[in-house]
């Protein structure tokens, strides 16, 4: 459904000194520098997939997502998505993919949602009954019902980040590219708009490709995750793997009846933190369940789980490891 070869987006940037005297020079001499926000990536996503594009800040997901929609025109490699080439914006193309950028909005700003609704069914010929059958669906799975009839500039940001999604969907794309859809939701919007998403991709074998530093967000929707640093991917696969690889630990959280001492809690492994009455002691992968059966033979355990480290951790672990291999390679 997407394929992407040797993919690269150079930008050219005027670069100059601070200062009156470097701003006087620059009129004279521009000096210029290249920036490679991409720089030459391959992936493909099968149809009905969802795939996570993570990466630290400035690491080219949103440059990425850009060129797979059509907004940008790559430097240079091929892109194809739903056998169409995004650049050339066919209308074909447009009405099989939607990009939702979650701090940019489409929704007119003084006009309730519905108006926003029909204009969009206008501009993708969306046949009266399936726009109707449409809107009724997205109105249900999101709660729109008291949302769709106020003025935008009247909904709060996550009633408005509902509305974006519906306006986003309702010619019924098959691939959704997601940037950031949760970004300032709180967590039972976060939860709403993650649910969704899962039942779009269900309901409608919709391909999906999120970008979000949100890892509740990876970790509830992408099952594979394409991980990309300074325009290279430096990871693409499972996401449970990747995690396994990065960080094979595992955390025994136990709730304790009464406070045990840290030094006492260090026989059993690393102590991530421990208070009056919980611990949270990190161990090997393969050292579980004998750490399991130590500890409940030793402590007055009240309650114990197994966890695996927070993603979080994960990924920042990687993005360190991908900058200390490319700055080595250099
Ligand atoms: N229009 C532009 N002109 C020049 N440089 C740009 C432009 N847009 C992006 N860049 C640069 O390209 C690089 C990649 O930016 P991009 O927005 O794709 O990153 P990102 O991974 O989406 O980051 P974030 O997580 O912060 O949103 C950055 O170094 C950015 O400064």
């Amino acid at each position: 459904m997407i394929d992407v070869r040797r993919l690269a987006k150079h930008y050219r940037v005027h670069r100059r000194q601070p200062g009156l005297g470097a701003a006087l020079r620059s009129l004279l001499h521009r000096s210029y520098e290249t920036v490679k926000a991409v720089d030459g990536i391959d992936f493909h996503v099968a149809p009905g997939e969802r795939v996570g594009f993570l990466g630290p800040n400035g690491a080219g997901k949103t440059t990425t997502l850009k060129m797979l929609s059509g907004l940008l025109h790559p430097t240079s490699g091929e892109v194809r998505v739903a056998g169409h080439v995004p650049r050339r914006r066919e209308a074909e193309f447009l009405k099989r993919v939607t990009l939702v950028m979650g701090q940019k909005q489409q929704l007119l700003w003084d006009l309730p949602p519905a108006e926003t609704f029909a204009l969009n069914r206008a501009i993708y010929d969306v046949p009266p009954a399936q726009f109707e059958e449409t809107v009724a669906e997205l109105t249900r799975l999101l709660e729109l019902q008291d949302l769709v009839g106020k003025p935008t500039r009247q909904l709060s940001l996550g009633e408005r980040m509902k509305c974006e999604l519906a306006a986003a969907l309702l010619h019924r794309p098959q691939v959704l590219f997601l940037d950031e859809p949760t970004i300032g939701l709180d967590v039972s919007m976060q939860a709403t708009v993650r649910g969704f998403v899962k039942a779009y991709n269900e309901r409608f074998g919709a391909t999906v490709l999120l970008t979000s530093h949100d890892m509740d967000d990876v970790a509830a929707l992408c099952p594979r995750v394409i991980v990309i640093d300074k325009g290279r991917i430096i990871h693409d696969g499972d996401l449970r793997e990747l995690q396994r690889a990065v960080r094979p630990d595992k955390r025994i959280v136990v709730r304790l009846e009464h406070p045990v001492p840290a030094a006492e809690l260090s026989r059993f492994g690393a102590v991530v933190s421990a208070d009056a009455a919980q611990a949270v002691i990190q161990v090997h992968a393969a050292e579980v369940s004998a750490a399991v059966g130590r500890i409940l033979a030793a402590l007055p355990v009240t309650d114990l789980t197994v966890e695996d480290p927070p993603l979080e951790e994960v990924m920042s672990e990687l993005f360190r490891s991908g900058r200390a291999a490319g700055e080595a390679a250099r």
